[in-house]
C-alpha cells in the first residue's frame, strides 16, 4: 500500500513538472525516478524509526523497550543462550499479558501469543484469517512446496480432510508393527555402539534421528525407502531428501539469502546438487505416486466387478495408498503435485520432532533415575499382562503418557509457529492490522506460571494425574499447536514415541554421562542438545 503511494506520488510530481512546463520529458522523466528513490528511503526511514515508536496501534502493547538500533530485540535473540531463554524472560515480567510486543529486524513488530484467549483465537477462531510469513514461504516452500504448510482457505481444508483419514488414531494403530520393527532396529544400533565403546557411552539423538527417518517414510510410503531408488532417479531417497535440507555450508547459506536476493540461477555446484537432489525427489514420488494411483485403480474396479464381495483381506495400507483413496473419492481431489509436497513435508516434519521428542525424554529419564525406574516398572508389568503389547495396551500405560505429555511441555520440540494476518482483526481486544506477524512460541505458553502453576520448571510427570483449572484448557499445551492447523502427524508421533521407549526401557538402563547442565542448539528451527545428548547405556 505505501508503495503504491510513493509510485503515485512520483507520477503526480511528473505530471506537474510536464503540465507547468517546468522540465522536458526526458529530465521530468528523470526527476520522477528520482521522486521515486527518494520517496522509498524516507518511507523506510518512516516505517523503520518513527511508525513503531509513535504511530503503530501496537506500540501499548506490553514487551521489551530496550531496542537496539535498527534491529529491536533481533540480534539479543539470536545471540541468548538458548532459542527460549529471552522469550520466557518476558512471560515471567509480563505472565497476564494476551500479546507480548517485540521489534525485529528493520524494527518490524512481532506479537507473541501470551495468553489461552489469545492462543484460542490465534489458532482457532481466526485461523484462516492468517497466512504463513513470506520470507518462510520463499525459504521453505522452494523445498516442500505449498502442500499442507503454506496452504490456506479451501484449498488448505480439502488436504486435512484427504490426510486425515490416513492419519487417524485407528490407522496409526495398524501401524504399530513397522514402529516396534524400526525399534528393535535401534536396539540393535544401540548394541553396536556399545561394542564400540568402553564404557557404553552412546550419542542418541543421531539413533532417533534415523529411525525417526526410517519410520516415517515406512509409514507413509508401505517400505523401508530409506535407499530406495526409482528407476530414472540417479540418487535414493535419503540422498535426495539430505540434498534438499541439509546441504553442506554453501548450499545452507544460498537456502537462507536466495529468498531476498535470488541466487538459485547461479551455475555452481550447490545449486546444481540441489536441484539434481529436488529433481530426484520430486520425480521418484510422482513415480511412486502414479505406481499407486494404477493400483487403487485396479482394485477399486475388480471390487465393483466382485459387487463389493470381493476377499476381506486384512487392511494393512501406507498413509500414500490411503491418501490417492481419499483423493480419488474427493471429487475435486488435488493434484500429483500436491500430493508430492504433502509427503515431502510429511517427511520432514514428522522425522526430526519426532526424535527431538525421544532425546529428551531420554534425557529426562537419564536426570530423573527415580522416573525412569517407575517408568520401567510399570511397562514390566504391562508386559505380563500382555507380552507383545497391542497399541490399546501402549496407550493404556499411564505413567508413560504422562512422562511424554510433561516432556512435550517441558522441551517442546517444534520452537515456534510464525503466521502473519492476511487481514485487520482483533484479537484479545487488541487491534492487530494486516501483515503483522503473530507467532506461537510453544515455550511461552508451557512455561507460564499464571497457567501452570508456581512448579512450572519441575518435570513432574505427575501433574498429569490432576488437570484441573487452565491446565484444563486445550490450549495451555501448544506442542502440536492447536486448531484448524494442528499437527496432523499427532497421533502417529505419539504411538511411535510410546512404542521406541517401552522397546529401550524394556532392553537398557539409561545413565546421565555428566551432570552439567544441556546446552541448546541456537539458532535452530527445533529444540536440540548443543553436541546431540551422549548417555551410558547397559543391556539389562
Ligand atoms: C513429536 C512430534 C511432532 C511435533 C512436536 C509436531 C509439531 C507440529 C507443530 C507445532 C506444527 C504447526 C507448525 C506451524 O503451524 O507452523 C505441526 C504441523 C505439521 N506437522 Fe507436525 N509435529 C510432530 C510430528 C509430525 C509427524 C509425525 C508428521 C507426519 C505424519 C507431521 C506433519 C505435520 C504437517 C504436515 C504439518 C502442517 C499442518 C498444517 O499446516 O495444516 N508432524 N507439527
Amino acid at each position: 500500500m505505501e508503495s503504491l503511494v510513493v509510485t503515485l506520488a512520483s507520477c503526480a510530481g511528473v505530471v506537474l513538472l510536464l503540465q507547468y512546463n517546468y522540465a522536458t520529458v526526458p529530465v521530468a522523466a528523470g526527476c520522477g525516478v528520482a521522486f521515486f528513490v527518494l520517496g522509498t528511503i524516507v518511507h523506510k526511514i518512516g516505517r523503520a524509526l518513527i511508525y513503531p515508536f509513535y504511530f503503530s496501534k501496537l506500540r501499548n502493547v506490553p514487551g521489551p523497550k530496550d531496542n537496539q538500533f535498527l534491529v529491536g530485540q533481533a540480534i539479543r535473540l539470536l545471540k541468548a543462550a538458548g532459542p527460549n531463554d529471552l522469550f520466557l524472560e518476558w512471560v515471567r515480567k509480563w505472565p497476564n499479558a494476551p500479546f507480548i510486543r517485540y521489534l525485529s529486524f528493520g524494527n518490524s513488530e512481532v506479537l507473541l501469543v501470551n495468553s489461552l484467549e489469545a492462543a484460542r483465537e490465534v489458532l482457532q477462531v481466526y485461523a484462516y484469517s492468517f497466512v504463513k510469513p513470506s520470507f518462510q514461504e520463499k525459504l521453505v516452500g522452494e523445498m516442500m512446496g505449498t502442500g499442507l504448510l503454506f496452504g490456506v482457505g479451501e484449498p488448505h481444508r480439502r488436504l486435512r480432510r484427504i490426510t486425515a483419514g490416513p492419519l487417524s488414531k485407528p490407522n496409526v494403530r495398524k501401524m504399530l508393527p513397522i514402529f516396534q520393527d524400526k525399534a528393535k532396529e535401534l536396539s540393535d544400533m544401540v548394541d553396536k555402539a556399545i561394542a564400540g565403546e568402553d564404557k557404553g557411552v552412546v550419542e542418541v539423538e543421531s539413533l532417533f534421528n534415523r529411525t525417526a527417518f526410517k519410520v516415517i517414510s515406512t509409514a507413509l510410503l508401505g517400505r523401508d525407502i530409506t535407499n530406495f531408488r526409482s528407476k530414472s532417479s540417479p540418487l535414493t531417497f535419503e540422498q535426495s531428501y539430505k540434498g534438499i535440507l541439509d546441504p553442506p555450508f554453501l548450499g545452507k547459506l544460498i537456502m537462507f539469502i536466495n529468498p531476498v536476493i535470488p541466487l538459485r540461477w547461479l551455475p555452481i555446484e550447490a545449486n546444481l546438487a540441489f536441484i539434481r537432489a529436488n529433481t530426484s525427489m520430486r520425480t521418484m514420488l510422482a513415480e511412486l505416486i502414479q505406481e499407486r494411483v494404477q493400483q487403487v485403480r485396479l482394485q477399486q474396479s475388480e471390487d465393483k466387478v466382485k459387487g463389493g464381495q470381493g476377499d476381506e483381506k486384512p487392511e494393512k495400507k501406507d498413509f500414500l495408498t490411503n491418501m490417492i483413496e481419499a483423493n480419488l473419492s474427493e471429487g475435486k481431489g488435488v493434484s500429483e503435485q500436491v500430493l508430492v509436497d504433502t509427503v515431502i513435508q510429511c517427511v520432514s516434519a514428522g522425522h526430526e520432532t519426532t526424535a527431538g521428542t525421544l532425546t529428551w525424554i531420554t534425557h529426562a529419564l537419564t536426570k530423573y533415575p527415580e522416573i525412569q525406574k517407575r517408568l520401567r516398572q510399570e511397562i514390566v508389568s504391562a508386559q505380563q499382562k500382555q507380552p507383545e503389547l497391542s497399541a490399546a495396551a501402549i496407550d493404556s500405560i499411564p505413567y508413560l503418557n504422562n512422562v511424554v505429555s510433561e516432556s512435550l511441555r517441558v522441551y517442546a520440540p517444534a520452537l515456534s509457529a510464525p503466521w502473519e494476518t492476511g487481514e485487520d482483526v482483533v484479537i484479545a481486544g487488541v487491534a492487530i492490522p494486516k501483515g503483522t506477524t503473530v507467532t506461537t512460541i510453544p515455550a511461552m505458553i508451557h512455561h507460564n506460571p499464571s497457567i501452570w502453576g508456581a512448579d512450572v520448571e519441575v518435570f513432574n510427570p505427575d501433574r498429569w494425574d490432576a488437570v484441573t483449572g487452565a491446565v484444563a484448557n486445550p490450549f495451555a499445551i501448544e506442542a502440536f499447536i492447536n486448531g484448524p492447523r494442528t499437527c496432523p502427524g499427532r497421533a502417529l508421533a505419539l504411538l511411535e514415541i510410546k512404542a521406541i521407549v517401552v522397546e529401550l526401557l524394556s532392553h537398557f538402563h539409561l545413565e546421565a554421562v555428566s551432570d552439567a547442565d544441556v546446552e541448546y542448539v541456537h539458532p535452530a528451527l527445533t529444540l536440540k542438545p548443543k553436541g546431540g545428548l551422549n548417555i551410558r547405556m547397559q543391556r539389562l
